[in-house]
């Protein structure tokens, strides 16, 4: 069912670890594969983080196949889903209602929905699920109708619109936060300066790059970062000890999650550039 588990670590765990041990512990990648459904678990606010790119025929999110009590059950028996298309025009399907999802649109999609179908040649849906206590509202949520923060500046290579896709004041949810942010040409950095928060794991993707271009991800407790080198439509987790921030070889679009003990985005310690080690 899962094609990876990713474990909760302890921050010493980041101690003599070789650049394969981080990449294996934290980065998610291939989670965009023609023709398939992938999905990963990680033990970290029992994310689920996947990616569904359809053909020409239709996928369908995979119903549970353990423990034998929940077999055969929906994903999303206990779960909300959100879902936020990176490519071409796309339809995800909830049980039998047709929703359109171009570039850059997202959807949240309730717990206790039963039957999630995806289709449309190019597009490329990434898949975010996190455990509910409730159903909230299914509700499509575009750029336009998200709150929009403007961050940083040219000057500082870090100029960037933060889109709230599904946070209390845009859209309900159980415990999934998600957003997506565009950097402006010329512009590299982002969450500049980086913070933590205690409370909440975060998952970063990184997409909207050529092939040659990297992403250098920032992790770690502040006074011992680490980084990772990452391609395009690659995934990080982030755990709740960890900064997370990088800049790329060019400007690109990034999608946010998080999930853990409050909605509150503004829960976060941010850090001073000067105490970064
Ligand atoms: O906890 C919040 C997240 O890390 C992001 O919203 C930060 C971000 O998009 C940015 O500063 O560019
Ligand atoms: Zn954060």
């Amino acid at each position: 069912m899962f094609e990876k588990t990713f474990y909760a670590t302890h921050p010493d765990m980041m101690e003599c670890v070789s650049n394969e041990e981080l990449r294996d512990r934290y980065l998610v990648s291939d989670i965009f594969r023609a023709g398939e459904v992938v999905l990963t678990y990680s033990h970290g606010e029992r994310f689920i983080i996947g990616g569904a790119v359809p053909g020409a025929s239709p996928l369908a999110l995979p119903r549970q196949r353990e423990p034998a009590s929940a077999a055969g059950h929906p994903l999303l028996e206990r779960r909300e889903l959100g879902i936020v298309n990176i490519g071409g025009p796309g339809t995800v399907t909830l049980d039998g209602e047709e929703i359109a999802l171009a570039k850059y649109e997202s959807l949240y999609v309730p717990m206790g929905t039963a039957d999630v179908l995806f289709t449309g040649e190019g597009a490329r849906f990434y898949l975010l699920s996190v455990p509910a206590h409730r159903a909230f509202e299914r509700k499509k949520m575009t750029l336009a109708d998200a709150a929009t923060m403007q961050r940083g500046s040219l000057e500082t290579s870090n100029e960037r619109d933060i889109y709230q896709l599904v946070l209390p004041h845009t859209c309900s949810s159980a415990s999934l936060c998600l957003g997506m942010t565009l950097l402006k040409p010329g512009s590299v950095w982002n969450t500049m300066p980086p913070h933590v928060h205690e409370r909440r794991s975060e998952i970063y993707l990184y997409f909207d790059l050529a092939e040659d271009d990297r992403i250098f991800h920032y992790m770690g407790q502040p006074d011992a970062l680490r980084h990772i080198v990452m391609e395009n439509e690659q995934a990080v987790i982030s755990p709740p000890w960890s900064v997370h921030m990088s800049s790329g070889t060019r400007n690109y679009a990034f999608i946010w999650a998080m999930a853990g003990e409050n909605l509150d985005y503004e829960d976060m310690d941010v850090k001073d550039i000067c105490q970064l080690r």
